[in-house]
């Protein structure tokens, strides 16, 4: 009888996979057993898999069932996208990470936000700063951080650790200086101008876990960069902002909260307990797929 072990894909090459074991963490080359032939159903990475030795490679025998899937990068069983943002450098509108956060919830995933680049903040950034965390930590947990100075890598580490993290984020917020500093050697090559000019293919390559030297395991690409709500149905909206797929309650079951009679959340927002810049992104983004 053959012994089948698990494992999780992490890397696809050309006419074979690496699927790392769940125990012993040794990297196997696996072949497809010929059935998968005959079937729609591919691993992808982030899959577990069950595989059985023979001799110095691994045969997949079957894929157990995916927790969730992102479409692009193709990755499953993904734990966490860690949403990076900056309050300079670039000075990234609040709106791309009400539209990122958007994305993650429709994923079923969780968030962790990551303000990245605090050592160019100053006095004059207090105010801001404070709002923003005044208005996320309330939702998701946030950890501020430098790449720069190492400042709050600690706790990011805690953040990844024996989970599956992707990144994802706007270009230049430092999505991959992060990724080089809590796994050193992975040296993402997307910094290089001359990678850059070749992001476009550079984001239809198939993901690559890397492996956590404090257990866990981490995409090397950049993530979802590209914060497309296009897709989404108006009357959905709702639902991927978390605090108000929280407080339902409206006088009208269907309520979409822009200017229906009796809405509760409308209230709310003049209460201070849902924060107005979420609410008015809300409102923009519902604009923005209405007129689709
Ligand atoms: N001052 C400062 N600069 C940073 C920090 N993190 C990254 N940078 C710089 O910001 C620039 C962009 O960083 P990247 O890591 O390439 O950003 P990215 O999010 O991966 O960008 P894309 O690959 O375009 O998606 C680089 O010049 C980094 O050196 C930080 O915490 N502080
Ligand atoms: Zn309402």
């Amino acid at each position: 009888m053959d012994i089948r072990n698990r494992g999780v894909v992490v890397k696809f090459m050309s006419n074979a996979l690496i699927v790392e074991d769940i125990n012993t963490k040794e990297r196997i080359r696996c072949v497809l057993r010929g059935r998968f032939r005959l079937t729609d159903l591919k691993p992808v990475v982030g899959d577990i898999v069950e595989y059985v030795r023979v001799h110095d490679i691994g045969v997949v025998e079957s894929i157990l069932k995916r927790k969730n899937e992102l479409p692009k990068p193709k990755i499953a069983n993904v734990d966490q996208v860690v949403c990076v943002y900056t309050l300079r450098r670039p000075e990234v509108p609040l709106l791309v990470l009400d539209k990122l956060l958007v994305l993650v919830e429709e994923a079923n995933l969780n968030a962790l936000i990551v303000l990245n680049k605090i050592d160019l903040l100053t006095e004059e950034d207090e105010q801001r700063k404070r709002l923003f965390l005044e208005t996320y930590s309330k939702l998701y947990p946030v950890v501020m951080t430098s790449a720069k100075t190492k400042h709050g890598i600690d706790q990011l580490v805690e953040h990844f650790k024996d989970k599956t993290s992707v990144f994802a984020g706007p270009s230049g917020v430092g999505k991959s200086s992060l990724l080089n500093v809590i796994c050193p050697g992975a040296n993402l090559k997307t910094q290089e101008v001359s990678e850059k000019l070749e992001r476009g293919r550079h984001t239809t390559t198939a993901a690559e876990l890397l492996h956590l030297p404090f257990g866990g395991l981490v995409a090397d690409t950049p993530g979802f960069s590209l914060i497309e709500v296009d897709h989404i149905r108006a009357d959905k909206l709702k639902y991927y902002f978390k605090e108000i797929r929280e407080h339902g309650n409206c006088l009208f079951k269907d309520c979409n909260h822009i200017d229906e009679p009796g809405c509760k959340i409308k209230e709310l927002v003049e209460e201070g307990v849902i924060a107005r810049s979420r609410y008015e992104n809300y409102l923009e983004i519902y604009k923005e797929v209405s007129e689709k």
